[in-house]
């Protein structure tokens, strides 16, 4: 079954000098439920597109998207707001939290916005998991990046939804902190069957995943079963010797020599 799939997704952006950008160019894909799909690639090739596009944060010029079984170009803005609310959660790298407001009241403002009742028992778990029982009423700049990150997965999973969407969820974060998240994300998808879909530069981040999708020039170039933080990274600067291809730099590679514990 699958929890997302794009068809022939393309988007095409006007650019200033009249020209215009073709950040996706027909991309065909499905990501299963219960699995961790990490998307790499240059810088510019379309990946924040890719996933602002799967997770109706954006709506492509051409092409479909599919969140279980509901086509979101049927939707009108009202019924793709209230699919977001319910069933996409969603980490960005800068953790988007409301500094008025506690961890608690962050963790549980999606329902409150979607006027839904929290799920007591779930939410225990979800503030169980990542570790932020004693945290509940302090304010997010009391706490460190990756508690703050942590509060944002809780965020993102408090509505149960089936997929989570996550932009450089470690960007953001040092090595140790990165490694937390991504093997609370990995929790996630192995004990809760739910579907996580990741941007990141980081093949060591990476490496937390089912499958590795590779785009360049908003194409999928590669699309594999996890290789490993090694693979990965030559991959990567494989790309980056192509010729009118970004610089390794500009992909913000960095040499990965861990794999992660699955
Ligand atoms: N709102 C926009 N208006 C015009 N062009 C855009 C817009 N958003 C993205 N683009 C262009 O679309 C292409 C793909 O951008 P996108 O942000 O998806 O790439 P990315 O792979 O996520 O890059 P990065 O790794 O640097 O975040 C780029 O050429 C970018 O400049």
């Amino acid at each position: 079954m699958s929890a997302v799939r794009v068809q022939g997704l393309t988007r095409i952006y006007p650019a200033s000098d009249g020209e215009q950008v073709r950040a996706l160019a027909g991309v065909d894909a499905d990501f299963a439920a219960g699995t961790f799909t990490a998307i790499m690639g240059p810088s510019g090739s379309g990946k924040s597109t890719l996933l602002q596009a799967a997770a109706g944060l954006d709506r492509p010029t051409e092409g479909s998207v599919w969140i279980g079984g509901t086509e979101l170009s049927r939707l009108s803005e009202t019924q793709l707001t209230k699919l977001r609310r319910g069933r996409i959660g969603f980490v960005f790298q800068a953790f988007n939290l409301i500094g008025a407001l506690t961890v608690e009241e962050n963790i549980v403002l999606p329902l409150r916005l979607a006027g839904t009742l929290p799920d007591r028992a779930w939410l225990r778990q979800v503030i169980e998991r990542v570790g932020l029982g004693d945290r509940l009423r302090h304010r997010p700049s009391a706490l460190s990046g990756g508690q703050q990150q942590r509060v944002a997965i809780a965020r993102a999973l408090a509505s149960r939804p089936e997929v989570i969407f996550c932009d450089e969820p470690t960007g953001a974060l040092d090595t140790g902190t990165a490694a937390e998240v991504l093997t609370l994300l990995r929790g996630v998808v192995n004990e809760h069957g739910q579907t996580v879909i990741m941007v990141t530069h980081d093949p060591v981040a990476a490496s937390y995943a089912d499958r590795v999708m590779v785009l360049a020039d908003g194409r999928i170039v590669h699309d594999m079963p996890q290789p490993g933080a090694d693979r990965i990274a030559e991959h990567l600067a494989a790309l980056g010797r192509r010729p009118h291809a970004a610089t390794p730099s500009a992909m913000g590679l960095s040499v990965a020599t861990a794999g992660a514990p699955r």
